[in-house]
């Protein structure tokens, strides 16, 4: 993040505090704003990285296994509220071209497209569309839950309540191998 921005970002934090009814100035906020800038710019930090680039491909010869990373964790902002929201991520795919990923790198990439504002379908589909460009497998299966501090500790107030969304990619886009990631997922 630039000098500027981090600029920015603490005085519209000053800005909030102050509209709130709160002293920006009393020693418990002193460093509040800095703080914020410096917790923005690791949470949003992909924004201004158009592509995940953190990534190695291996040869395979097992082109028609399934690979499934699972209960991978993820934190979110929604971008409706500046919330997080926070959960679990499970990732499959079908290998092609002989070619796998490095496993820690579906977890990198996950981060990647979890540190922005988003929301949780747009994270989900995210995940999918990164995995598609980067290693181009047969299929793709992508399961989201997650609990939304928005839906929590405000407005509805659903506490615990979990929102599941998912995408699913060429040849694990029917209902057979949906039903099999799930049984999968589960296990
Ligand atoms: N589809 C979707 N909606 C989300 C997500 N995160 C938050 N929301 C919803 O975004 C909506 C924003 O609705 P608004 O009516 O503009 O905002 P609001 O008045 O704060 O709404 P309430 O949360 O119902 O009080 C709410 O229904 C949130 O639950 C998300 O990841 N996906
Ligand atoms: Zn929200």
């Amino acid at each position: 993040m630039t000098d500027e921005a981090t600029a920015q970002i603490e005085a519209a934090v000053r800005t909030i505090l102050t509209a709130i009814g709160e002293d920006p100035d009393r020693p418990g906020l002193q460093e509040t704003p800095a703080r914020v800038a410096r917790m923005y710019a690791e949470v949003f930090s992909s924004v201004q990285q158009p592509q995940f680039t953190n990534y190695k491909l291996f040869p395979t010869e097992s082109q028609d296994d399934l690979v499934l990373v699972k209960d991978i964790p993820f934190y979110s902002m929604c971008e409706h509220h500046l919330l997080p929201f926070f959960g679990h991520v499970h990732v499959a795919y079908v290998p092609q071209h002989k070619q796998i990923i490095g496993l820690s790198k579906i977890a990198r990439l996950v981060d990647y497209c979890a540190k922005r504002p988003n929301v949780q379908e747009r994270l989900t589909s995210a995940i999918a569309d990164e995995l598609q460009t980067i290693l181009d497998p047969a299929g793709i299966a992508v399961e989201v839950q997650a609990r939304h501090m928005c839906m929590e500790m405000r407005g509805i107030q659903k506490t615990g309540s979990q929102t599941v969304t998912a995408s699913f990619r060429g040849t694990l886009n029917n209902a057979e191998a949906k039903a099999e990631f799930q049984r999968r997922v589960q296990l």
